[in-house]
């Protein structure tokens, strides 16, 4: 291509500075690969005067969105600014000035990925989003064109560092819930408002995603079920090493029959299992798919330059694409209807945490409740009863049952005399065909 590609830059955070690094950094090996320069015009704020720890021309800051979405000359516009409502008007602008966009933006992707897909195809422009999931894992283009002739039954995921974060610090330091969460915020994993983290949001959206291009199916956040690791208890943990399970926030999608489930929630997993070996802020994705089998996608989840590189692998695809007189065909249009499993179809082996009453009788009374609902235990784990109050703790990791069921023998035992309380209740993921 004689003419170089020109990118205007939405946000010069974190992800903007590493973008502009990675662009300065490898200019003479990226006009070799990509067959022409790439160069940064102009590059948006909100505070132009900030002090930034990077050498950069004042001339390129502006805070003025038109000054990239009305320049002719700028091909490319790279989003790494974050937000909806705002970000979503100005990318919708770009389609219609024939731009093609490059973002990183997990929550825009996940709730108006739909609508933004197709404004970029009816003004046949490219948008790829790559570090939207998983920083730095190029796991997208794995779901998209690596196993684009195969078949995905299944994706399991630890697809946020925060969360990971914290429940490894706590599992291997023994660290509180409030301690290790302070770790992630000073450590820059944690977004500035942390709840989204914590409460699984940030991972729903990640997992909305997914689950649209690996099962073609117009999937949206409000499809995922979610629940986060919030004030999580340590003794979870505890007990879950002594039944040789590690407790991770898992991201989960699968199919059947073009039925989907989406979910995100703290789960076990065997300690064998390849994801229960990632720890601290690492993400990992697992995919099963009827041709190659298991394979796991493994790395850094976030972070300047990882997710940075993730940018640039699509600003790569979209001047391939430019160079081949292709651009905007990138968008496959779900191809079935949406449909979400019933809870009667989701299968899981579970882990519940009971108090009982030390009454005679107390295990023939649990044992009814799960053998009238048909729940068989695999294992049982009884603590020594607790001097101040009396009650002793029960935990009983049970086969495979119906996600129905095993919300029916919650409040069973609930209800049940012998059952103080119950105080927690875990599918364990990973240790039994679905
Ligand atoms: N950080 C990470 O590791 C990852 C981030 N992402 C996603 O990448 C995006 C960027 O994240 P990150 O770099 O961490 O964010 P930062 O908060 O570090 O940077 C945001 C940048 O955008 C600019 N900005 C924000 N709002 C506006 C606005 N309304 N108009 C103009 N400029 C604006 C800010 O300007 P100023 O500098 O003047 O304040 C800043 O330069 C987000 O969507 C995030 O979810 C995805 C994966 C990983
Ligand atoms: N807060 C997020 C950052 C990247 O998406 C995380 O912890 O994974």
């Amino acid at each position: 291509m004689e003419k170089g590609i020109s990118v205007g830059l939405m946000g010069f955070g974190t992800v903007g500075m590493g973008v502009f690094r990675l662009i300065e950094n490898h200019r003479e090996k990226l006009q070799h690969q990509l067959g022409c320069s790439i160069s940064v015009k102009r590059i948006l704020v909100v505070d132009p005067d900030k002090n930034r720890d990077i050498q950069v021309d004042p001339d390129l800051m502006t805070v003025h969105a038109a000054d990239i979405l009305e320049d002719p000359e700028i091909d490319i516009v790279i989003e790494v600014m974050g937000g909806i409502e705002r970000t979503r008007e100005l990318l919708n602008r770009a389609f219609q000035n024939k731009k093609h966009v490059v973002t990183a933006n997990k929550d825009l992707m996940a709730l108006h990925g739909n609508e933004l897909e197709d404004a970029a195809s009816r003004n046949n422009c490219d948008l790829f989003y790559e570090a939207s999931v998983a920083g730095g894992i190029p796991i997208i283009r794995a779901v998209k064109d690596g196993l684009v002739a195969d078949e995905i039954n299944k994706i399991m995921g630890i697809v946020n560092g925060t969360t990971n974060y914290i429940l490894t610090r706590m599992d291997d330091e023994g660290l509180s819930y409030e301690d290790a969460l302070q770790e992630a915020k000073e450590l820059g994993f944690a977004e500035a408002d942390p709840s989204g983290d914590v409460e699984g949001l940030d991972a729903a959206r990640k997992m909305a995603i997914l689950a649209r291009l690996a099962f073609s199916v117009p999937v949206e956040l409000s499809d995922v079920e979610v629940k986060g690791i919030k004030d999580f208890p340590v003794d979870d943990l505890k007990f879950g090493k002594q039944l040789g399970l590690t407790m991770k926030l898992i991201g989960f999608t699968h199919v059947r029959d073009h039925e989907v489930e989406v979910s995100v929630e703290p789960a076990f997993l065997p300690e064998k299992h390849p994801l229960a070996a990632v720890k601290n802020e690492n993400n990992a994705v697992f995919v099963n798919s009827a041709a190659v089998g298991e394979t796991m996608f493994y790395g850094p989840g976030a972070g300047s330059l990882p997710t940075a590189a993730a940018v640039m692998s699509d600003v790569a695809a979209v001047v391939n694409n430019i160079s081949s007189g292709v651009p905007g065909q990138s968008y496959l249009e779900p191809c079935y209807e949406k449909k979400i499993l019933a809870s009667n179809q989701r299968f899981g082996s579970y882990y519940v945490r009971l108090h009982v009453k030390d009454v005679s009788g107390t295990f023939t009374v649990i044992s009814s409740i799960f053998n009238e609902l048909d729940i068989s235990f695999e294992r049982i784990l009884q603590v020594p009863k607790k001097k101040d109050n009396g009650t002793a703790e029960v935990i009983i990791v049970t086969h495979e049952t119906t996600k129905d069921n095993m919300g029916q023998a919650l409040s069973n035992l609930q209800k049940s005399d012998v059952v103080e309380e119950v105080k927690s209740s875990y599918r364990i993921e990973g240790g039994v065909e679905r």
